[in-house]
């Protein structure tokens, strides 16, 4: 039941159609609540009974003014009868309105869960290089903020916008019926309102993106400033941040001033024009009725009627900067939605049971935005279980062979086979779950220590959590803590040292039994004990594994099968330490250095 209604709030299908073309705003809307049809039609029977007072009282009113005015031609029960009437119809708006605003929340508020929801699973999806180029700030911007003014925009069309609209086509018809004269009177205000909308929508488009660009650099500053702050303070460089953050804001001021200036504009101009018709309408009836063309009470019923279509032309106009930030919010949603920027790999295939070969033919891989290539000419076998170091000066593309063995980037040329199979056939989910990786920033997260090394598994038995801990060493860490497993680590295991952190991804990747490791050692230096245990760690990590080792300290390799030497992304040299040393070739002189 729980997952029917986690599986609901996808709402990717809305955008999958509109992929390639800029669909319009307007469009994109409908298709996202196109799924709650039931409940916005019942919003919408709700609406029509709750509203359908406002348009009988004005032929209220004039009725009750002419039977006063004319009391020969209208008898009292008629008088009675009004009163009853509109009493009954207002009384029902407290039911009607209720139930209208429940069916209507209920579809606006199930769309802006499933926008976020659709986010994260795209997010999930998009290559590491499009995460590379969108930082976090820029994303919990688009998730949190412009999720909240598309909801807002739902809100206001179903809320104001629709209502609006029926209500002037209501009030119109209703005219029409009394005389239509006074309807095509009326019908005037429409092109002077879309003449004034146009004349300013260019604008108002502008600005709005301007801001909302703005408002997504300003939260990438800001996250990246939060990040930093260790650093900064360590450099003295407080100033420095908070005039980077300061300039974003001075952005978005400026933004938001130049908006609020043309909204202004926009409005005034809007109710200046309509207080004039307003004006003109009642000299209108008036002069008909005083020529006897019309009752007394007809010019209230009619002034009625127009205050109601200024009142409602109005309201559509003083949302409409509103609804613009809305379409604004709604195309940087899509803008992610609709990224076709995918992981590099798509392939279904699913190995048996993973051995853990590894066949590298002439791998080529350069970075999107790189002009050289960040791996040349690749190629290696890597039998199962073997244990392969590799090693070269900074920017040799080591961390580029790891990513690439992970599958999150994908050769332009050459092939990489997994026990014989090409990776661009393999299922990723499938093959990673072959996988364990201990990377140089072990990317730990604010739950307790239990949490951090079961993260993603469902079902670990306290047996194999305490084996993973005693095989990472970890037993006198967690020993020493207040709460022992369930200690709360801190953001990042922000409240750990850098050696328990490394010992507990070792634990992490140790609990999944994997077939092939990545390991990024830390350049960090830990001192003599806290290395120690983490390399007794390491050692049982690996042991019956494939694995890689990217090693910095060429002291790390020394029990590795093999040592691949890598410079300017080819490799050089291939061997045991001892071959290598023997050589006296690259690594020879990379050990003496
Ligand atoms: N995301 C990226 N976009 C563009 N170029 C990149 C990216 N990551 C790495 N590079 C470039 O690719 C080359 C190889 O980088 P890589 O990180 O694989 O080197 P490395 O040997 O692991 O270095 P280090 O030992 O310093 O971690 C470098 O020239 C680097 O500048």
């Amino acid at each position: 039941m729980e997952k029917k209604s986690v599986d609901s709030l996808d709402y990717m299908n809305a955008f999958e159609i509109s992929s390639g073309s800029r669909t319009k705003p307007l469009h994109l809307l409908a298709r996202l609540h196109i799924r709650n049809w039931k409940k916005l039609s019942l919003a919408f029977i709700f609406f029509i009974l709750r509203t359908s007072p406002l348009w009988l009282l004005p032929i209220v009113t004039a009725n009750i003014i002419n039977i006063i005015t004319y009391p020969d031609k209208y008898s009292m029960a008629y008088f009675w009868s009004n009163l009853i009437i509109i009493i009954l119809v207002t009384a029902l708006n407290v039911p009607t309105h209720v139930m209208y605003i429940r069916y209507m929340s209920s579809a606006v508020r199930h769309v802006e869960a499933g926008l976020r929801s659709t986010l994260i699973r795209k997010l999930q999806k998009l290559s590491l290089s499009y995460h590379g180029d969108l930082n976090a700030g820029k994303i919990q911007s688009k998730v949190l903020r412009d999720v909240e003014q598309v909801d807002f925009l739902s809100r206001q069309i179903i809320l104001s916008v629709l209502p609006a609209c029926i209500n002037l086509v209501a009030i119109t018809a209703l005219t029409l019926v009394y005389s239509w004269y006074v309807a095509v009177f009326f019908v005037f205000l429409v092109p002077i309102a879309v003449v004034l909308v146009r004349f300013y929508r260019a604008k108002i488009t502008k600005y709005n993106r301007e801001l909302r660009t703005n408002i997504e650099k300003m939260s990438g500053e800001v996250s990246e400033t939060v990040e930093m702050i260790p650093v900064t303070r360590a450099h003295g460089l407080e100033e420095n941040e908070i005039k980077k953050v300061d300039h974003a804001l001075e952005g978005i001021r400026i933004a938001g001033l130049r908006i609020d200036a043309i909204e202004a504009k926009f409005g005034a101009l809007g109710w200046v024009f309509f207080q004039f018709f307003q004006v003109v309408c009642l000299f209108f009836t008036a002069g008909l009725a005083y020529m006897g063309y019309m009752k007394i009470g007809d010019i209230m019923m009619y002034q009625g009627f127009f205050t109601m279509m200024v009142g409602y032309v109005s309201q559509i106009m003083n949302i409409y900067p509103n609804l613009m930030k809305g379409f604004e919010s709604l195309y940087s949603v899509s803008e992610v939605l609709n990224s076709d920027n995918l992981e590099a790999y798509n392939g279904e295939r699913k190995l048996d049971a993973v051995q853990g070969d590894f066949q590298f033919n002439e791998v080529y891989f350069r970075y999107e935005d790189s002009e050289k290539h960040a791996v040349e000419k690749f190629s290696l076998h890597v039998r199962s279980g073997e244990k392969i170091g590799i090693v070269g000066e900074s920017g040799a593309g080591k961390s580029t062979i790891l990513n690439l063995i992970i599958g999150f980037y994908k050769p332009q040329k050459g092939q990489i086979l997994i026990d014989g199979v090409p990776m661009s056939e393999l299922s990723m989910k499938d093959y990673r779950q072959s996988l364990a990786i201990v990377l140089q920033n072990n990317i730990l997260f604010s739950g307790t220590i239990r949490e951090n090394i079961t993260y993603g598994l469902d079902d670990v038995s306290d047996e194999r959590l305490q084996q993973a801990v005693w095989m990472a060493n970890l037993q006198d860490v967690v020993r020493d803590l207040p709460e022992g497993m369930d200690t709360s680590i801190g953001e990042h295991g922000g409240k750990l040292s850098g050696g328990q952190k490394q010992r507990i991804a070792i634990a992490r990747a140790l609990v999944r039994n994997p077939k092939i490791i990545v390991l990024d050692e830390a350049t960090s230096a830990l001192d003599n004990i806290s290395e120690k245990h983490v390399q007794q760690a390491m050692e049982q990590l690996i042991q019956g594994r494939t694995t890689f080792i990217v090693a910095h300290r060429l002291s790390t390799v020394r029990n590795v099968d093999r040592i691949v030497v890598m410079k300017k992304g080819r490799i050089v040299e291939v061997g045991t330490y001892d071959e290598l040393m023997a050589k006296q070739g690259y690594f020879y002189q990379m050990k003496s250095s």
